[in-house]
């Protein structure tokens, strides 16, 4: 279980910020841009909570927290019983992130990346060579795994970063726009992956901008709005709020307020 209550980042505004000030954005005050104001959700055992927002709502920023890569200047993450805020080194164990900008070693082949990051989390011999095949094979990985990753094609390095960020067994699973940029195939093969998490039991959070994979995958949404939440709760409750049974229409009438159009 992970419980995420009242998070908050701001960022100093940089003099470029300051300088441009036909951009005004009702988050920059006090010489901070608070990106992140107050967000809270619960993601239980076996369940998948879709992070949903417009461009620039703060769900990466949140996600980045929960990674323990961002330190929250307010709010509580809890692991089980454990507040990661606090205690960052058992957040880096209980959590597998995935994020845009996560790098592979281009020299390195795809199957070596991912036994590579397998040992920094102190994995080994016949464990290591069980999860890594477990892994290659839940993936579809198996055809491309001596490959360099500076020659892999874009759906490949995905599935290669999913399996090196779940490669020591988290506790929980944070995926940052899993299915940007991927083939309906490789987009398959993701959503399948994910579906195999939740049978495991493991809570996985993801953020997407395609309601159609929420449907399909997601027990829960969350919503964030200038980095506020605005919905956290089942899917069913999401219509009802939203007042449509359609997700697209019920996201941008809880979006605008006008939940009953
Ligand atoms: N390090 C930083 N310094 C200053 N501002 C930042 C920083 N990181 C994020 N922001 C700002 O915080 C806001 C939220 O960004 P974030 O990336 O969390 O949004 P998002 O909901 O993930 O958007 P998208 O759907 O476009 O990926 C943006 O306006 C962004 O410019």
């Amino acid at each position: 279980m992970i419980a995420v209550d009242k998070l908050a980042k701001r960022f100093k505004l940089t003099k470029e910020h300051k300088k441009n000030k036909e951009r005004h954005d009702s988050r920059e005050y006090d010489g901070y841009f608070h990106s992140v104001k107050n967000v809270s959700f619960t993601c239980n055992h076996g369940e998948v909570l879709g992070l949903l927002g417009p461009n620039g709502a703060g769900k990466t920023t949140t996600l980045r927290m929960l990674s323990t890569a961002l330190k929250p200047d307010h709010g509580s993450i809890l692991i089980e019983d454990d507040n990661i805020v606090k205690q960052p080194l058992l957040g880096r164990k209980a959590i597998g992130f995935l994020s845009g900008s996560t790098g592979l070693y281009g020299r390195l082949t795809a199957k070596e990346n991912v036994e590579y990051f397998g040992k920094l989390h102190g994995l080994k011999g016949h464990a290591l060579k069980a999860k890594c095949d477990e892994l290659f094979s839940m993936l579809d990985m198996t055809t491309f795994l001596d490959k360099r990753a500076e020659h892999l094609s874009t759906g490949m390095k995905q599935k290669t970063n999913i399996a090196r960020a779940v490669v020591h067994n988290p506790k929980v699973v944070i995926l940052d726009e899993p299915t940007t940029g991927l083939d309906i195939m490789t987009t398959q093969t993701v959503i399948s992956f994910i579906r195999s998490l939740k049978a495991q039991g493991i809570p996985v959070i993801f953020s997407t901008h395609h309601l159609d994979e929420v449907a399909l995958l997601c027990d829960k949404i969350a919503v964030i709005d200038q980095g506020l939440s605005c919905f956290d709760g089942t899917v069913t409750d999401f219509m009802k709020q939203g007042g449509s049974t359609e997700l697209n229409q019920a996201f941008l009438n809880l979006l605008s307020g006008n939940k009953h159009v």
